[in-house]
């Protein structure tokens, strides 16, 4: 099984990259300059070009302060050219499968979200993933779109490694408690994405299999929650640590607002895939291992 993968240096793609060897799968990562999402051209012919199984949508505009300032490219890289991507998946007859986000989500809902919720994103990264998913779903019924959130990972920018950063030289840090979610490896999401990618590629006209699911790590946490967690793998480890000083929303502006509530259920997943994701403290301690270990 072959899969494309828009983006070279995001974590999502980076953890494909890792993890699709050992899953018998082979990764073909697509992104700049080849794919320029903001650049309405040539998405087809290098998706073609590549022969793949399944077509992964995993490039977005992620800043998602800047996007507020920015709201033009965020759309042409989160909306428009998902769609490209679905179009062209539908050209290739192959299914598609779509990163999308908790940040769809106005955060009211005081339980879990479950993939009919209502959705009312609270800023321009996510009214553009929104308008991503309503063009991958309107460009081919032959997709999955994965409502994933918090990703963390070795790789690339996360809140992870910038708690561990900043914790180099800060004695405490001050962290939002009030905001809650579920922190999500992106490499248990690599794992995820080849289960169902062979899922797919297995049951080429089941429905069942198609459509939108959540998919997050087992167990939730405010971002205070998760520093905390950062802080003690680390410490245990000899790595950086800081105290972390539990603020609310209020004490931390920020240009874009976000959902106070955005955890997800995953149980649509676990039911049609059989996808149960590691718990977040799990996954965290190990990818602080690799970061840790990486400096020492
Ligand atoms: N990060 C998070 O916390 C969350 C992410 N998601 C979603 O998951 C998916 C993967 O996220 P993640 O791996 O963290 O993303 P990253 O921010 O780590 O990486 C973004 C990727 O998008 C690519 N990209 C950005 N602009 C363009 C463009 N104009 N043309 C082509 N490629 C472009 C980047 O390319 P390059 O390699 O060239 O830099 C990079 O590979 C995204 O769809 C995101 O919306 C959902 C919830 C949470
Ligand atoms: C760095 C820092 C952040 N915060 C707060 C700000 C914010 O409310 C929260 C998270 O900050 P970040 O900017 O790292 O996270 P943010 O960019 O909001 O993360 C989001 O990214 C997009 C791509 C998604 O799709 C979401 O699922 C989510 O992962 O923590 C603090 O309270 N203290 C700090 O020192
Ligand atoms: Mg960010």
């Amino acid at each position: 099984m072959r899969l494309a993968v828009t983006g070279k240096t995001g974590q999502v793609v980076t953890a494909l990259l890792e993890r699709g060897e050992a899953m018998g799968a082979e990764i073909v990562a697509l992104g700049r300059p080849e794919i320029d999402l903001s650049l309405d051209r040539s998405v087809l012919d290098t998706l073609a070009a590549a022969s793949p199984d399944v077509i992964v949508s995993a490039a977005a505009y992620t800043a998602v302060d800047k996007a507020e300032t920015e709201a033009d490219r965020a759309e042409a890289v989160n909306a428009r050219g998902p769609g490209l991507v679905a179009e062209a998946a539908a050209a290739l007859n192959v299914p598609v499968i779509h990163l999308s986000t908790d940040y769809v989500f106005d955060g009211s809902k005081p339980s879990p979200y479950v993939e009919t919720d209502a959705t009312r994103p609270l800023g321009v990264y996510g009214r553009t993933k929104l308008a991503g998913e309503t063009a991958v779903a309107a460009a081919t019924p032959n997709h999955v779109i994965l409502r994933t959130a918090w990703v963390y990972s070795p790789f690339g920018q996360n809140f992870l490694k910038t708690m561990l950063r900043l914790a180099a030289d800060r004695p405490e840090l001050r962290v939002v408690d009030d905001q809650r979610g579920n922190p999500t490896s992106a490499l248990d999401i690599a794992d995820a994405v080849l289960v169902i990618a062979r899922n797919l590629f297995d049951r080429p006209d089941d429905a069942a299999l198609r459509g939108v699911f959540h998919l997050a790590g087992t167990g939730e946490a405010s971002w205070a929650d998760f520093a905390t967690e950062i802080f003690a793998a680390s410490a245990a480890l000899g790595g950086p640590s800081a105290g972390v000083s539990r603020i609310t929303t209020a004490d931390y502006a920020t240009p874009a607002r976000r959902p106070a509530n955005s955890r997800l259920s995953t149980a649509r997943l676990q039911q049609v895939h059989g996808v149960t994701m590691p718990h977040w403290t799990t996954s965290t301690r190990s990818v602080v291992e690799r970061l840790v270990a990486a400096t020492a």
